[in-house]
């Protein structure tokens, strides 16, 4: 049997945290042959703990098998020791009307902290997703308050507008999503997202050649982008299963591999593409023994360029408000 990993999600009581746990507790994120330490991290007030207390009554009476212990704390040192996957989800989420980046103030605060704690006590090798928004912001804020930490191990969450594009892709052309390689969403998990299909092939054939242009500029680009919005809309809170789900594929992918296979991730940028380094930008990855590198030698198309330079701006933008709270902290 391997020894167990510590893996830390925050926001453990919220929406997103009732799927997320029982997923990984079942064995989905790190495979059926690895025992996991679960800490939930919740917000010290008494309502947050205890429902907190009430999702780990109900993952002990799941009696799984892969679950070695559960922890559940308000405490970030307890929470982040030796920790070595965390998913920070634990963060406000937006209602109708609002932008992702309008929670820029309400959450800055969380990350500065937990980016710091991860620095104090984590194990030097954690591997951090951040699914709180604006999640490519917040995983900039964390790295930025963890300078011990190797910065290529704080990525953020855009699987979800990645598998959201596959699947109109697949319905659009009567396939399979297994069947799509070489799609990737580029940029900030945002209104800008753009998901890209210049190098997409479906089915062995290339996307632009299946894909009618209007669809794929009047319909498909806006429909992935908004597509949060949209379930804001429909269900009166935002997307939590679909949620969970990408963030087991990316934390199980960044684990387990990818093999050559194409999958969106936001990770810090050296300057890749002209993408300014330091920002967390959506890039196409592939995944092997542990780690993710971008994939490489990609000539852009002038498209391809301006929508890049429309998710740096976004960034940057935010960037530049979250350095200044840095350095009030
Ligand atoms: N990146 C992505 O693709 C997606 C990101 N999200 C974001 O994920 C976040 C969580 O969403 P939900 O679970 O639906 O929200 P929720 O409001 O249901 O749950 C958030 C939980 O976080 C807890 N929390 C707040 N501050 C905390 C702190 N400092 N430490 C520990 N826990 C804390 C709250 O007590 C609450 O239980 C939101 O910011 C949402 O916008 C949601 C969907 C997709
Ligand atoms: O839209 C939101 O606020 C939640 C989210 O990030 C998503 O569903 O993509």
């Amino acid at each position: 049997m391997k020894k167990p990993v510590k893996v830390v999600v925050t926001g453990a009581a919220g929406q997103i945290g009732y799927s997320l746990l029982f997923r990984i507790g079942a064995g989905d994120m790190l495979g059926m042959d690895q025992p996991v330490d679960l800490c939930m991290l919740e917000r010290n007030t008494e309502s947050s703990m205890k429902a907190a207390k009430g999702v780990k009554m109900e993952l002990d009476d799941c009696a799984f098998p892969l679950l070695n212990s559960i922890t559940s704390t308000p405490d970030l040192k307890k929470a982040f020791k030796d920790a070595q996957i965390a998913l920070l989800v634990g963060a406000r989420p937006r209602t109708k009307d609002m932008n992702r980046s309008d929670l820029l103030n309400a959450n800055a605060q969380i990350f500065i902290e937990q980016g710091r704690a991860i620095n104090n006590y984590a194990d030097r090798n954690i591997k951090v997703l951040v699914v709180g928004n604006p999640a490519n912001t917040n995983a900039y804020i964390a790295r930025k308050c963890a300078p011990d930490i190797n910065p290529k191990n704080f990525t953020a969450m855009m699987r979800l507008d990645h598998n959201r594009s596959l699947t109109q892709l697949a319905q659009k052309t009567g396939c399979k999503v297994t069947d799509i390689e070489k799609f990737c969403v580029w940029g900030n998990h945002g209104n800008t997202m753009y998901p890209d299909i210049t190098n997409t092939l479906i089915a062995g054939k290339k996307a632009e050649d299946l894909i009618p242009t209007d669809w794929y500029l009047d319909y498909f680009i806006p429909t992935v982008a908004s597509r949060g919005s949209a379930i804001i809309e429909a269900r009166g809170h935002s997307s939590a299963a679909s949620a969970a789900n990408a963030a087991i594929d990316h934390i199980h992918d960044w684990v387990l591999g990818t093999g050559d296979k194409w999958q969106t991730m936001a990770v810090p940028s050296n300057g890749e593409y002209g993408i300014p380094e330091g920002l967390c930008f959506g890039m196409p990855v592939t995944c092997n023994n542990g780690d993710y590198e971008v994939v490489k030698g990609l000539e852009l198309t002038d498209f391809e360029r301006e929508h890049i330079l429309q998710n740096v701006k976004a960034l940057e933008a935010e960037r530049a408000v979250v350095d200044e709270l840095i350095a009030k902290a």
